[in-house]
C-alpha cells in the first residue's frame, strides 16, 4: 500500500497537473483514479479521505495527501527539489506561486463564458508579457537555475507554465531568450524528456468534456 502512489481527480489538468508534473521529474510512477460522478466523489468524502472535502487526494506514503501546495512541498522536499535551507525554500516558493499565478490564470479559462474568453486571453498575455517572464527572465540571465545550483520543484512549475503559455500564444517567448534556453535544458533532462514523449502524459479530453465532467462531479458548487 505504502508503496503505490495513487491520484484521484478529474481527467483534466486543473490543480491535479503540477504534482503529476513534480512526480515525473522526481522518477516517481503513479497511477490515476479519475472522478465521473458525484458517487465517487462522495464516496471519497464519506470515506474520510478528503480532509476538506476536496480534490486532489494523493495516496502515498501510508497517507492521504490533500491541499495541493502542501503536497507539492511534500514532493518536492522529499525529492530534493526544494533547496538546500530556508532562504532557498523562500526563493523557490515566491518563483513558484509566481509560475502559479500563470497557471492559475490559464486553469480557469474553460470555465469562462464564451463571450469572455478572448478578453481573458488579452489579459493574460498583457500580464505574463509584462509582469511574470521578465522577472524570470532576470533571474534566469545569472544561473541556469532559478534558485541556487541545482534543479529545484520552481523550476518545474516554470517550464509546466511556459508550456500552457505558448500552447496560447506559440510566440510569447520569441522576446524572452533566456527562457527559451532554460526550455531547451529542461526538457533535455531525462526524466522531464520522457514525461513529454506523446504517449507519456495523459491526454486531456476537449475543455468541454473536462468541464462537464468538473460540473456534474461537483453538482453542490454550480447549484
Ligand atoms: N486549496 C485546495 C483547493 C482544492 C479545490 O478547490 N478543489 C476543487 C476541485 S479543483 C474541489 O474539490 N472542490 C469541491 C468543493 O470545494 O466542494 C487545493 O489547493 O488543493
Amino acid at each position: 500500500m505504502s508503496g503505490k502512489v495513487v491520484l484521484h481527480y478529474f481527467n483534466g489538468r486543473g490543480k491535479m497537473e503540477s504534482i503529476r508534473w513534480l512526480l515525473a521529474v522526481a522518477g516517481v510512477e503513479f497511477e490515476e483514479v479519475y472522478l465521473t460522478t458525484e458517487e465517487q466523489f462522495r464516496k471519497l468524502v464519506d470515506d474520510g479521505a478528503l480532509l476538506f472535502h476536496q480534490v486532489p487526494l494523493v495516496e502515498m506514503d501510508g497517507m492521504k495527501l490533500v491541499q495541493t501546495k502542501a503536497i507539492l512541498n511534500y514532493i518536492a522536499g522529499k525529492y530534493n527539489l526544494y533547496g538546500k535551507d530556508i532562504k532557498e525554500r523562500l526563493m523557490i516558493d515566491m518563483y513558484s506561486e509566481g509560475a502559479r499565478d500563470i497557471m492559475d490564470m490559464i486553469m480557469i479559462l474553460p470555465f469562462s463564458p464564451a463571450d469572455q474568453k478572448q478578453k481573458q486571453l488579452d489579459k493574460i498575455q498583457v500580464k505574463v508579457k509584462e509582469r511574470s517572464l521578465p522577472a524570470y527572465e532576470k533571474a534566469l540571465a545569472q544561473s541556469q537555475y532559478l534558485v541556487g545550483s541545482q534543479l529545484s520543484c520552481a523550476d518545474v512549475h516554470l517550464l509546466e507554465a511556459t508550456l500552457m503559455l505558448e500552447e496560447l500564444f506559440p510566440t510569447i517567448l520569441s522576446t524572452f531568450p533566456k527562457l527559451q534556453e532554460f526550455q531547451k535544458r529542461m526538457k533535455a533532462i531525462p526524466a522531464i524528456n520522457k514525461f513529454l514523449q506523446p504517449g507519456s502524459q495523459r491526454k486531456p479530453p476537449p475543455d468541454e468534456v473536462y468541464v462537464k465532467t468538473v460540473m456534474s462531479v461537483l453538482s453542490h458548487l454550480f447549484k
